[in-house]
């Protein structure tokens, strides 16, 4: 029998309300060691728990070969980077609900140029998670989130009437996309004037009702949780728990992509702190079922004009403070009030965690190196590749080590931070990398000026 059919056969399937349950996360912790078991009675997020007795009656080969067996398939679902791992997601589901757009299985790309030419590094690679069907990593969590929803409204129409998330562009884009997909309405709260034009034009398309509030992200999340605690509409930012079900795939991706060998550190850019969590989530689940046998360090990467989790490492856990957070290029960040703040001290606490945090001028000039050497980032990654950067000089990163930066969003999304920066025109920012284009005359004589120029100065 196919392992799959095994599978699919097995009570580990079958019986999905012992399979998986939902308890709150770890309060945030001032004193106990990092290694508490998690507070069950804080009344803080739900998370998903999984039966992991039943996971456990296969062992760590076993997962790793079914996972293996599934990639580069077009079977549904598992020809998707977070179905093809399904018994670990939302085991329960019908194939037939599933709303999938086969995200995930994205490039984890060898930096080699970037790594030798300005970090001394050859072991250094980026985790493409923005090369997907709306260009960011909400992807993965989107299809899980819309799946089980559609499959909610099948059992009752009048269950859900929509789903509603607030964004600062790259949730709004997935939601709007997968809803699309399924026929569900989706409705997002957009802060006006705060996400780009390519962010904006996505739930457009798609077909979102599409409101824009004269706030920032803190405050749209908070109209959406009071809406939706008020209306029959589906809250799908990450505070529900099964958007981070579909993200922490990405984790087990990487180890995947590298035949199972786990990298020393994994960087991943910081905002409203669901990914944290669930990288860290889903590297556990593979230590915890035999696939590896440790789990990489993380490292949480936070813009400083939006930095609310590095003010509380800095003060050693014992300050949290929300903050108004201020404008930042790496906008998809700009967030001051993180609902997964929790969660995220967890996942850092008990993985000798370590947030770092980037100026704007550092994040834009580490953008504009990883495009110089053939990527084609956002500014988010620019956060986290600030964070390696800094973390190379301090020498906590050291040149052997095997680190892998998670590039969130697809650097197309983010032209006009990348046009300001090569035009020069940023207040009080050097642009040191810079790569003005230079308008010449039709003729051949000006043309061949310019060459000579540019070719007496490469000699
Ligand atoms: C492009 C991008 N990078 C990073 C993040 C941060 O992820 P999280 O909110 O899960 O911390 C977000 C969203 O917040 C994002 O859209
Ligand atoms: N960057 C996010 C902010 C909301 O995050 P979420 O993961 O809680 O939905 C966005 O693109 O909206």
């Amino acid at each position: 029998m196919a392992t799959a059919q095994l599978l699919s056969s097995s009570s580990v399937l079958h019986h999905h309300r012992s399979f998986i349950s939902c308890t709150t996360t770890p309060p945030i912790m001032t004193s106990p060691p990092p290694n508490s078991p998690p507070d069950t009675s804080d009344g803080g997020l739900l998370d998903v728990q999984h039966d992991m007795d039943a996971l456990r009656r296969f062992d760590g080969q076993y997962w790793r070969a079914l996972f293996d067996s599934r990639v580069g398939t077009t079977r549904w679902p598992h020809g998707s980077g977070v179905w093809s791992k399904k018994e670990w997601v939302l085991p329960s589901i019908d194939d037939a609900d599933i709303v999938s757009a086969f995200e995930g299985n994205s490039n984890l790309f060898w930096a080699e140029r970037f790594g030798n030419q300005f970090l001394n590094m050859d072991d250094l690679w980026v985790k493409h998670c923005g090369i997907s069907h709306t260009g960011s990593f909400k992807d993965l969590g989107m299809t899980v989130l819309v799946s089980q929803v559609n499959r909610l409204r099948k059992l009752n129409p009048r269950s859900i009437v929509g789903v509603g998330c607030a964004s600062t562009g790259d949730t709004s884009a997935a939601l709007s996309a997968y809803c699309a997909s399924a026929g569900i309405p989706s409705i997002v709260f957009l802060p006006a004037n705060k996400i780009s034009m390519a962010q904006l034009v996505q739930p457009i398309a798609n077909g979102a009702f599409v409101l824009s509030i004269d706030t920032d992200f803190d405050g749209c999340m908070k109209l959406i949780k009071q809406i939706t605690a008020e209306l029959p509409i589906y809250l799908a930012n990450s505070l529900n728990s099964l958007r981070l079900e579909g993200q922490k795939t990405a984790a087990i991706e990487i180890l995947q992509q590298f035949d199972w060998e786990v990298p020393d550190w994994v960087i991943v850019p910081g905002g409203n702190l669901g990914n944290i969590y669930a990288f860290y989530k889903g590297f556990k689940m593979c230590r915890e079922l035999g696939l590896v046998d440790r789990i990489p360090r993380l490292v949480c990467a936070q813009a400083r004009n939006a930095n609310p989790l590095y003010r509380y490492y800095a003060s050693g856990w014992a300050d949290f403070a929300a903050m108004k957070a201020e404008t930042t290029f790496a906008s998809a960040i700009q967030i001051g009030d993180p609902v997964s703040i929790e969660r995220a001290v967890y996942a850092l606490r008990n993985c000798e965690g370590i947030v770092e945090e980037a100026g704007e001028e550092e994040l834009m000039d580490a953008m504009a190196l990883a495009d110089s050497s053939g990527m084609f980032v956002c500014p988010h990654t620019g956060v986290a590749l600030t964070a390696l950067m800094k973390l190379r000089r301090n020498g906590t990163i050291a040149a052997g080590d095997r680190v892998v930066v998670v590039s969130t969003a697809h650097g197309l999304k983010f032209t006009q931070a990348k046009i300001d920066y090569h035009s020069g025109r940023i207040p009080e920012m050097a642009c040191r990398h810079a790569n003005r284009p230079v308008s010449v005359k039709p003729e051949l004589g000006a043309v061949m000026d310019q060459l000579s120029k540019l070719l007496s100065h490469t000699r």
